[in-house]
């Protein structure tokens, strides 16, 4: 862990923490220098002490067997389920939480968990309690493989479907037919209503990789860094690219012109490096969430005549909620317009104050044209990669990551894929996503055969019995009847999540305060998104007041316009909710939203942005009003009629529009207009509602600017009863 890191986990600035540390004479250069761990643990015990806050770093690990220092993921919630997360530290109420229905919001904790006629009796396969965190919970523990259909669950707890069925609707206020499969949020309820708890069983692949967790008896080398472009679009990442593996690769012992496989390694004078070419940040925060943490360094690219723009912001902050160090190249400086110390300015705006501007981020001016600085940006990615002491094991079998895989079809199902630790070799039996097989051959990234792959090197492999995702994890599996048998035990797990069970996973304001108390989390991360810039500065700093020593606000990110698709990755990778003021989520984003669960709100008033977050964050109360998008209608001609003034003559896009909804005109992707609907009309008709693919004449209340082109979004109100701390 390095100073800077340390620092922000404390709440300190890094000039402070150096100054403590130069106190109790521990030496540390800068805010860039590793800590010793026993010195992280020292200041997080002290902190402990003094707060009570345990001893944990967020988002960070601390690779040691042998200290007390324990690991806390920010977005690790998906990964690890309630139950088996914690259990003696998240405890009934913080699993009751995750029910998806908001009706559930209102179950007091005086109903009893046992509904009268439906007395549990005893699971066919209850294992024995064996942990002392089971002993405190007083559950049992029974192991359940989730997703679980509703008449499978019935049977592992021998009670009859129908009783079940009565206790999700009594109780958890689910409808759930026999077949419906069961998230492990939900299981988890269900079982512990019956006193146990829930275990989920170990998957094959955890099996494997715990096998070939490298232990300390391990021998750990050096890598090289594994480096990632990102920028706002058309400031060259891809020219930066092409330079540098023109000229460093070309001018390599192999020479000629090189391959392109997604991944190329540059070879200097002082260590080589990777370079990984994802298309873009998305991909970036998509292939973290799924675990794959493939980048070392991120080289934010920003053309210096254009300046920062949404997107570089949107990169800064998807490499951020990574951790991941940051230097700023400048590119484009070749141009005439390139006004460097305006971009040096506006990196200082956003926290990236140049280090000759007496800030810390490493800014390089290059061209992508002329080559100028491309040197001077690769020696400080070599520098910032001896800072991160980057080491792999190397005397085990191979592991990593796919980059990107096709099917050729000359060459069968090929994958890009970065060995991160161990060797990989040809002939070796691997494992990647859902597929498997015997690496064939293999390419190195000029498409020269090899043999053999060393951590942080990209290569191309054939052989494999399908194509794999990019995100993927391989890894070398010595028994090939054992890694068969998990390859088909893979795809029966993922056929059945593609059983889309009802089930919950990212926060949501109303568990918050549960969440809060069972220590899960202790910042709340928001994403907010509104029309002018004004508004987005006015939000946070209304925000950043409410914080208390317990709990804070975190803008993981913010930005101007509608809510696009890369907010909700964003937020599902971070575990946050969205929060839009005067704009709404495009049609990808929503669906996206609802795939990923993410909770996402919009306002037309700060204060009742500032008044839910803080009602959230005190866990007094959830929101009371909730409100449920129904349906979509888009405004094809507008009409005056003497009797009813404007209507608006409307397609039903998606959804239904009802009479009795609350509606929102949005316009280029922003609400102008939210109020009552006066009039709902088919042809000369009042109807109650107008379903999807039917014309309908809309009137609205207190509302005559209705234009050609808008959308009228509908809403059922939904009241949600107050729940007390
Ligand atoms: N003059 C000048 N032009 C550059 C430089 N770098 C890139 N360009 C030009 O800028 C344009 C965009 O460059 P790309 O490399 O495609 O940008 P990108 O960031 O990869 O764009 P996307 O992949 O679309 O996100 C191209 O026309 C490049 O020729 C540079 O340093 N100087």
């Amino acid at each position: 862990m390095r100073v800077y890191e340390l620092a922000k986990e404390l709440g300190l600035t890094s000039k402070d923490l150096l100054a403590r540390l130069k106190e109790r004479k521990i030496e540390a250069k800068g805010h860039m220098a590793s800590l010793d761990e026993d010195v992280v643990k020292l200041f997080l015990e002290e902190r402990q002490a003094r707060t009570g806050q345990p001893v944990a770093v967020a988002g960070k690990r601390l690779d040691s067997a042998s200290t007390a220092v324990k690991t806390r993921k920010p977005a690790g919630r998906k990964e690890k389920p309630e139950a088996v997360r914690k259990p003696a530290a998240a405890p009934a109420e913080a699993v009751s939480s995750v029910i998806t229905q908001p009706a559930a919001a209102g179950r007091g904790k005086e109903e009893g968990p046992v509904p009268e006629k439906v007395k549990p009796a005893a699971p066919a396969a209850a294992a024995e309690p064996e942990s002392a965190a089971a002993l405190e919970t007083g559950l049992k523990p029974l192991e359940v493989d989730v997703p679980i259909t509703v008449k499978d669950l019935a049977e592992k707890l021998s009670m009859r479907t129908s009783d079940l069925i009565k206790f999700l609707m009594l109780k958890l206020k689910l409808l759930a037919n026999i077949n419906q499969s069961l998230s492990h949020e939900i299981v988890a309820e269900v079982l512990k209503a019956y006193g146990y708890e829930l275990v989920l069983p170990e998957k094959p692949d955890e099996i494997v990789r715990k096998v070939k967790k490298a232990g300390k008896g391990e021998q750990w080398k050096g890598r090289s860094p594994i480096v990632t472009f990102m920028g706002h679009v058309d400031h060259g990442k891809t020219s930066l690219l092409d330079m540098i593996r023109r000229t460093k690769v070309a001018e390599s012992e192999h020479g000629g012109i090189t391959q392109h496989i997604g991944a190329y390694e540059v070879k200097l004078p002082r260590g080589r490096i990777t370079f990984l070419d994802t298309p873009g940040h998305e991909a970036f925060t998509a292939m973290r969430a799924r675990g794959a943490n493939a980048t070392d360094i991120v080289v934010l690219v920003v053309a210096a005549d254009d300046g920062i723009m949404p997107q570089t912001i949107e990169a800064y902050d998807h490499a951020k909620a990574a951790g991941v160090p940051i230097i700023v190249a400048m590119n484009k400086i070749d141009k005439p317009q390139a006004n460097v110390d305006r971009l040096k300015k506006q990196l200082g705006s956003i926290g990236l104050l140049p280090e000759d501007w007496g800030g810390k981020t490493i800014a390089v001016g290059v061209s992508a044209k002329t080559g100028e600085g491309i040197d001077h940006l690769l020696e400080m990615i070599l520098l910032e990669a001896e800072m991160l002491e980057l080491k792999a094991p190397y005397d085990m079998e191979a592991s990593g990551v796919v980059i990107e895989a096709k099917m050729s079809k000359g060459r069968g199902p090929v994958a890009t894929i970065l060995v991160q630790q161990g060797v990989l070799k040809e002939g070796d039996f691997v494992i990647a996503g859902y597929q498997s097989g015997r690496v064939r051959a293999m390419f190195n990234d000029l498409r020269q055969p090899i043999e053999e792959a060393l951590p942080s090197q990209p290569v191309e492999v054939t052989g494999l019995s399908g194509v794999p995702e990019a995100g993927d994890h391989f890894y070398v599996v010595r028994d090939e009847r054992k890694a068969r048998e998990i390859v088909e035990q893979k795809q029966e797990e993922l056929r059945r999540q593609r059983l889309e069970p009802l089930h919950k996973n990212h926060l949501r304001l109303e568990d918050l305060h549960k969440e809060i108390k069972a220590g899960v989390i202790k910042q709340l991360n928001i994403i907010l998104k509104a029309d002018v810039q004004g508004s987005l500065e006015a939000i946070e700093d209304s925000l950043n007041k409410i914080g208390s020593s317990e709990v804070q606000i975190s803008v993981m990110h913010k930005g101007v316009g509608p809510i696009n698709s890369s907010d909700v990755i964003l937020a599902d990778a971070s575990n946050a909710i969205i929060i839009g003021f005067h704009v709404e989520a495009d049609d990808q984003a929503k669906e996206l939203a609802q795939k990923e669960d993410i909770d996402i709100r919009t306002y037309r008033v700060i204060y009742e942005i500032f008044n839910d977050m803080k009602a959230a964050l005190e866990g007094m109360l959830a929101p009371k009003i909730k409100k449920n998008f129904i349906g979509r209608a888009e405004v094809r001609k507008v009409f005056r009629l003497t009797k009813h003034g404007i209507v608006a003559g409307s397609f039903v896009k998606k959804g239904k529009i009802a009479r009795s909804a609350q509606a929102a005109v949005v316009r280029n992707g922003e609400v102008i207009h939210e109020g009552k609907i006066a009039a709902v009309k088919r042809f000369k008709d009042d109807v109650r509602e107008v379903a999807e693919g039917f014309e309908c004449g809309i009137s609205l209340v207190g509302f005559e600017d209705i234009k050609e082109g808008d959308f009228i979004d509908a809403f059922e109100i939904e009241h949600i009863a107050r729940k007390l701390a």
